[in-house]
């Protein structure tokens, strides 16, 4: 079966070997680092045009195994599919409608998986969003409070302030704030998994009191200029381009003139969508977050301008989004056993490709991920931030 394989494969010289289940084996290349075990044989066939996201349906669907460290299957994976198709971007993906039902059915898909084994490869806090690493030593545990406390400075937090924390997931930066910068947090998300740990971790910290976390969706929240700042960290990219406006409409309704708006979310890289990475995103969409879309950089600015939105600080992340996931990957690796407890064997095969291929994602400039700062200024146009950037650095 295999001396059949096609020869433009054969001679691709990569670091892969080909095994049929029990059966003969090949070597693409010298020194293979991974072994695709195939246990599947119309796999073979499929295999002349191997898009990322047949190569991880094939491997969650038990068509073939895979073996060595899960960095190298991804990075071999993706030599193995640009050697055959190239490296055009596909066309934009067609963009979704997206209500309440369908957004909440996504988010408890995601997050309601079991809060156990979020657990074993987020740090102690849970934050499940990119860190900020001073080094590249930094711990991942350090690395998140160093992430937490960059935002609370972005957004001059002062004791006694309202602070909104849009998707807030298992209340990690709710606790941050509230404990080092004195203010009184409320938070939603839309799973309830997270939502019942969460109060759990506040109520073990002493916190809440000044923190109250909802199950509420971000197109219910109701009253205007409540907060005197509001925060959204790794939730836009569950938003859609549809309502990108009715989203950060919200954050600007609820904000108090001359409060800031904090969005920390993923960007696309291409400005039109175009996709990169043959098929990944297709993967993602399908498997890890349904009804995700990744707005590019500009839109977001231009949708946050219009609601009245002044952005005055832009930072890309990318690097240290690429080594979070390292660190989350590497966790998850360790523990699979552990982990083969807590969630079935699809779901499991899925978060392994999801976490070790969007590192590699980040790594290869296929998207981006930007803290964007705006201001509501006051009725004059004015506002209270310092000249220059230099608290943030103290
Ligand atoms: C990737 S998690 C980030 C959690 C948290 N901000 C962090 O950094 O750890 C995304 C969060 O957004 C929430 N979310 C997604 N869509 C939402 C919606 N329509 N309304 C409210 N929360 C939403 C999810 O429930 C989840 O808590």
């Amino acid at each position: 079966m295999l001396v059949k394989l096609s020869p433009s494969l054969r001679n691709l010289q990569l670091p892969l070997r080909l095994t049929l289940k029990g059966g003969p084996t090949l070597d693409l290349g010298p020194h293979p680092r991974v072994t695709l075990e195939i246990q599947d044989l119309s796999l073979l066939e499929e295999l002349t045009e191997p898009s990322l996201d047949k190569l991880g349906e094939a491997y969650i669907s038990r068509r073939m195994e895979i073996h060595g460290p899960i960095m190298d299957v991804i990075e071999v994976a993706d030599m193995l599919s640009k050697g055959l198709l190239g490296d055009d971007p596909g066309p934009a993906p067609q963009r979704q409608a997206h209500d309440k039902h369908t957004d909440a059915a996504a988010v408890s898909y995601h997050y309601d998986l079991s809060n156990e084994f979020y657990g074993l490869w987020l740090d102690p806090e849970m934050v499940y969003s990119c860190a900020y690493f001073h080094s590249v030593n930094d711990s991942l545990a350090q690395a998140q409070q160093q992430k937490l406390d960059h935002l609370c400075r972005k957004l001059r937090l002062q004791p006694g302030e309202r602070l909104l924390d849009v998707g807030c997931g298992w209340g990690g930066l709710a606790r941050h704030a509230a404990r080092h910068y004195g203010v009184e947090v409320y938070g939603i998300t839309l799973s309830q998994a997270q939502l019942e740990l969460a109060r759990q971790k506040n109520a073990e910290a002493g916190l809440d009191q000044h923190i109250q976390l909802e199950l509420q969706d971000y197109r219910d929240l109701t009253g205007q200029e409540q907060f005197d700042k509001v925060v959204s960290v790794g939730m836009f990219e569950h938003v859609g381009h549809a309502n990108l406006d009715a989203y950060f409409k919200v954050l600007h309704d609820q904000v108090k003139p001359g409060g800031l708006v904090m969005n920390h979310g993923i960007t696309s890289k291409h400005t039109d969508g175009r996709q990169v990475g043959r098929g990944a995103g297709d993967f993602i969409g399908r498997y890890v977050f349904p009804h995700g879309e990744l707005p590019h950089l500009a839109m977001a600015v231009s949708s946050m301008s219009e609601q009245g939105l002044e952005v005055v600080d832009v930072e890309s992340l990318r690097l240290h989004y690429a080594r979070t996931l390292e660190c989350w990957s590497d966790n998850l690796e360790r523990q699979l056993e552990r982990a083969r407890t807590l969630i079935d064997d699809k779901a499991l095969r899925i978060w392994r490709i999801y976490l070790a291929g969007c590192a590699y994602g980040f790594r290869r400039n296929w998207m981006n991920i930007h803290q964007i700062l705006a201001v509501k200024p006051h009725a004059d146009g004015s506002h209270d931030l310092p000249w220059t950037r230099a608290d943030l650095y103290r």
